[in-house]
C-alpha cells in the first residue's frame, strides 16, 4: 500500500519494508524460532500491562536524558545488535550509526556486522557497545574485543543465549546464507575469514548461516570459563545479553558483570520462553542495585519503552524496527524508526504526567494477572487471551 506521507508508526514501517526487501532477506530479519510463539508473545505481552497515568502535572518541559553505565545519554532508547545491516541497505551499519548518533541513544554493533567495527563510530555520537560471540578459536574473539576497545567501544555485550543458532524454519526452508555481495567485515584478515561462510556469499561448502555459526561457536562456554576469561582480556564493562531469569542475574552479579540485557533474542533462539516484558520484573528484583538492567524484545511503540522503563529497565533496545527503517530509506529511515519511538515515548510521558526518566517507576503500570495467549492450532496466530 502506498502512503502519502512517510510511515507514521512502526507497523507502517514494517509493511513498507516488507514490500521492498528481497523475500529471503526479509525472512531472515523477521523470523523467530520454531512456531514463533516467543517472537509474537514479546510484542503482544505489552498489552497486558496497562498504564496508570497521573494528571495535571506541569509537563511543559520534559526530558528523556538519563545515565547509562555512568555516562549521560539523551535517551534510554538504543539500537540492539543485529547481523548484516547491508541486507537492508547498501550503507548498512554506517547509516544506522549516523541515525543513532542523531538520536543520542546507545548503539550495539553485532559481531556479524557487514561494516568493520573501526568504521562505525560517529564523532559526537552516542556510546557504542560491541556485541561478542565466542568462538572455539578464542583468539578470534579476543582480537575482536581488543579491536573494539581500541576503536572506542565502551562496553562488551556478550550474547549468552546462542551456543548454537535457534531453528528458524523459514531460513531452513530457504537454506539462508549471506548473499555473495556482502562481507562480514569484522572477520576479514582473521583466521575465521577462511572458515566457510565468514567471507560472506555462497561458500564452497554450501552451508547455511546457522550451520556455520554452530560449527564455529564455543558450545562449552560457561559463566565460569567465559566471564573471567573476558575480564582478563579487557578492562571494558561486560554486559550479559540474553538473561531471562533471577538465577542467571545472580550469576551475572557474582561474575562481575556491569549489566544484563533481558532478552530472548527477539524470539529467534529458544521458542517458548516468557515474553521479555514478563521476565523483566524478576531480573530487576534479583539485580537490586548490583548491576544495571537493560531490555529488548518486541518494542514497537513508545509506550512499550515506557512500560519497560517503569518495570525497571535502564535502557531499552530495538532491533527489527531499525532494520525496517533502514530498508525503507537508509539513514533517514533508521532515524525515522528511532524518531517515531522517541516521540511516542515523549508523548506517553506527557500524557501520563512524567517529566523525567527517573520518575517513571512501577506506580505507572498495572501488572497483569497471568494471561497466556492461545494460538490457533497449527498457526502462530493468537486467537484469544485467557
Ligand atoms: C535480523 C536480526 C539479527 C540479529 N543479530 C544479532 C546478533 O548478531 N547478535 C545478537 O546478540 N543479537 C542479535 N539479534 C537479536 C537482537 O539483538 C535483539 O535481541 C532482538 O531482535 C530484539 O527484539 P526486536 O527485534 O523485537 O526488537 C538479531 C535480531 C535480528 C532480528
Ligand atoms: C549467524 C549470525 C547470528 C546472528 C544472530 O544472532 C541472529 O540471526 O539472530
Amino acid at each position: 500500500m502506498e502512503y502519502a506521507s512517510d510511515p507514521v508508526c512502526i507497523s507502517d514501517l514494517e509493511r513498507v519494508a516488507k514490500g521492498i526487501m528481497p523475500s529471503g532477506a526479509w525472512a531472515y530479519y523477521d523470523s523467530g524460532a520454531n512456531d514463533e510463539q516467543t517472537k509474537h508473545e514479546n510484542t503482544l505481552a505489552f498489552n497486558n500491562y496497562r498504564l496508570h497515568p497521573r494528571m495535571l502535572r506541569d509537563v511543559s518541559t520534559i526530558s528523556t536524558e538519563t545515565t547509562i553505565l555512568g555516562q549521560r545519554a539523551r535517551t534510554p532508547l538504543g539500537v540492539a545488535p543485529c547481523a548484516m545491516h547491508k541486507l537492508a541497505h547498501p550503507e548498512g551499519e554506517l547509516a544506522t550509526s549516523r541515525a543513532a548518533a542523531a538520536t543520542g541513544g546507545i548503539m550495539i554493533l553485532s559481531t556479524y556486522s557487514t561494516t568493520a567495527l573501526e568504521k562505525v563510530i560517529q564523532p559526537g555520537g552516542p556510546q557504542y557497545w560491541m556485541q561478542l560471540y565466542v568462538y572455539q578459536q578464542r583468539s578470534v574473539s579476543e582480537r575482536l574485543v581488543r579491536r573494539a576497545e581500541s576503536a572506542g567501544f565502551k562496553a562488551i555485550v556478550l550474547t549468552i543465549d546462542a551456543p548454537v543458532l535457534g531453528r528458524r524454519l523459514v531460513d531452513a526452508r530457504n537454506r539462508f546464507a549471506p548473499p555473495p555481495h556482502l562481507r562480514l567485515e569484522n572477520f576479514l584478515q582473521t583466521e575465521v575469514a577462511s572458515m566457510p561462510g565468514y567471507e560472506g556469499g555462497e561458500d564452497a561448502h554450501g552451508e547455511t548461516f546457522g550451520e556455520t555459526f554452530g560449527a564455529n561457536g564455543d558450545q562449552s562456554l560457561s559463566w565460569e570459563n567465559g566471564i573471567p576469561w573476558l575480564r582478563s582480556i579487557t578492562s571494558l564493562p561486560i554486559i550479559a545479553k540474553g538473561v531471562m531469569t533471577a538465577e542467571d542475574t545472580r550469576l551475572a552479579i557474582q561474575h562481575g558483570c556491569a549489566g544484563v540485557i533481558v532478552s530472548n533474542h527477539g524470539g529467534r533462539q529458544l521458542d517458548g520462553t516468557l515474553a521479555t516484558i514478563d521476565a523483566l520484573p524478576q531480573v530487576v528484583e534479583a539485580a537490586g542495585d548490583k548491576l544495571e538492567v537493560y531490555f529488548d524484545g518486541g518494542v514497537r511503540r513508545g509506550s512499550d519503552v515506557f512500560k519497560a522503563l517503569a518495570l525497571g529497565a535502564r535502557a531499552v533496545f530495538v532491533a527489527r524496527p531499525v532494520l525496517w527503517g533502514l530498508a525503507y530509506k537508509g539513514e533517514k529511515g533508521a532515524k525515522l524508526a528511532l524518531d517515531i519511538l522517541q516521540s511516542e515515548l515523549e508523548l506517553t510521558m506527557m500524557l501520563s504526567g512524567t517529566r523525567r526518566i527517573e520518575e517513571i517507576d512501577q506506580s505507572y503500570v498495572y501488572q497483569p494477572v497471568a494471561r497466556w495467549v492461545r494460538y490457533a492450532a497449527g498457526t502462530n496466530k493468537p486467537v484469544a487471551k485467557l
